[in-house]
């Protein structure tokens, strides 16, 4: 198996729940942590590793080091595993995605800007996702026909806050999530519900359905719902922790405790609350874009520059989704008939973001 991202979040929970199954890693690629890939490279004794810059090539102690975007590529390329676990963040996570898939590679994805940005154009039989709701909806559904799916949302950061207070929030303020302990990118995602609305459209590519929503339940206990055909809906409850559906994803059935259970008794009573678009703007192009889940790539990079531009405090925390709606409204009719046409929107989108 190879793993894309090793020093995230999702990497080190993929390394963690690799050792516990002796999974042999043939391939580790992270960006600019060094130390902790060094530790990953002495405990799996990678074949390959690659890294995001060049300059940092020396202080890894490993004899075959690629570097870069292309570096990435070439160990997929190079690569013996048929599984790719592909936990890199954002836009740059596509390529990787779109080269494992071409090589007809499994691909075990948490990075879920690919399927925002590009899903129409990859090949869905390769996919098993590594996010806790759409495990969660897989697990539940089970094959069976079902009339609506529910992904909830914790509400991030600011769920309780006063709305005039959120104004001025900073980077640091939205990076405390109130249940996960997270990558930043996904965590500031999860303020402004970017995330949710990401994962409506993960959902719609990995599910082919446009008939899912999204309520918020507070404590994260339950992470799906579905609804059946006969009118009963079930619940996903598990724990707060990615190692689940890494398991699943990495060795598709599961017969041993990987959590600790649910204790019904403890949990308290459970809420289902709307998500209001006066405290996430973004969701007011939720109905829109799932019936036009082609603009996710235009939503996707005008976000990425957005959260820039707010860890920069060179826009506000409202400001991130006034930006990403005012690109939407710009490239509003925008359609790729292929990658390169992805990749072009993206860019176009980006240089109109970055000149807000
Ligand atoms: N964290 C979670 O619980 C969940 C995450 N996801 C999704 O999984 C993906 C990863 O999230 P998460 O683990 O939180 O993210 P992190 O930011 O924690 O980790 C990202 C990983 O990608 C590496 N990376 C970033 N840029 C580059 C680059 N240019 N070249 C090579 N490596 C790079 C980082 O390396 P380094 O740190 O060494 O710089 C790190 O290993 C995201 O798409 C997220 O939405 C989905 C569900 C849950
Ligand atoms: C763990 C996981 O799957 C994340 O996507 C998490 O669900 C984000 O939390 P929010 O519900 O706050 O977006
Ligand atoms: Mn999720």
């Amino acid at each position: 198996m190879i793993i894309l991202g090793s020093t995230g979040s999702i990497g080190v929970n993929t390394l963690i729940v690799a050792e516990h199954y002796n999974i042999t890693i043939e391939a580790l690629v992270a960006g600019n942590n060094i130390d902790l890939l060094n530790q990953q490279i002495a405990v799996h004794q990678p074949k390959l590793v690659a890294i995001a810059n060049e300059a940092d090539r020396g202080r890894v102690n490993h004899p075959r080091v690629l570097c870069g975007a292309q570096g990435i590529l070439e160990v997929i390329e190079h690569s013996q595993s048929r599984t790719v676990v592909n936990a890199l963040v954002g836009y740059a996570g596509l390529a990787p995605t779109l080269k494992a898939t071409s090589l007809g590679k499994k691909v075990a994805l948490a990075n879920k800007e690919s399927l925002v940005v590009a899903g129409e154009f990859i090949d869905m039989s390769l996919i098993t996702p590594i996010d806790s709701e759409h495990f969660g909806l897989w697990y539940l559904m089970n094959e069976r026909p079902f009339s609506k799916l529910y992904i909830t949302a914790s509400g991030g950061a600011f769920r309780d806050w006063e709305l005039d207070k959120m104004k001025d929030a900073t980077f640091s303020d939205a990076l405390k999530h109130p249940n996960w302990s997270m990558g930043n990118k996904i965590t500031i995602d999860s303020a402004t519900m970017t995330n949710k609305l990401f994962e409506l459209l993960e959902a719609k590519w990995l599910f082919d359905t446009s008939n899912i929503d999204a309520v918020i339940e507070k404590r994260s206990v339950i992470h799906a719902l579905v609804e059946f055909v006969d009118g009963s809906t079930t619940a996903h409850f598990a724990g707060v922790d990615m190692k689940l559906p890494i398991a699943f994803a990495l060795k598709g059935e599961v017969t041993k405790e990987i959590l600790p259970p649910t204790n019904l008794l403890g949990i308290g009573s459970l809420e289902f609350l709307p998500i209001e678009s006066t405290r996430y703007p973004i969701w007011n192009i939720k109905e829109h874009i799932l019936q036009n889940p082609h603009l996710g790539v235009v939503v996707n990079a005008a976000n990425e520059v957005a959260i820039k531009a707010f860890q920069k405090e060179k826009c506000s925390f409202f400001g991130m989704s006034e930006m990403v709606l005012d690109a939407y409204k710009k490239f509003e009719n925008v359609k790729a008939n292929n990658i390169e046409e992805i990749i072009q929107i993206d860019r176009e989108v980006r240089q109109y973001a970055e000149s807000m």
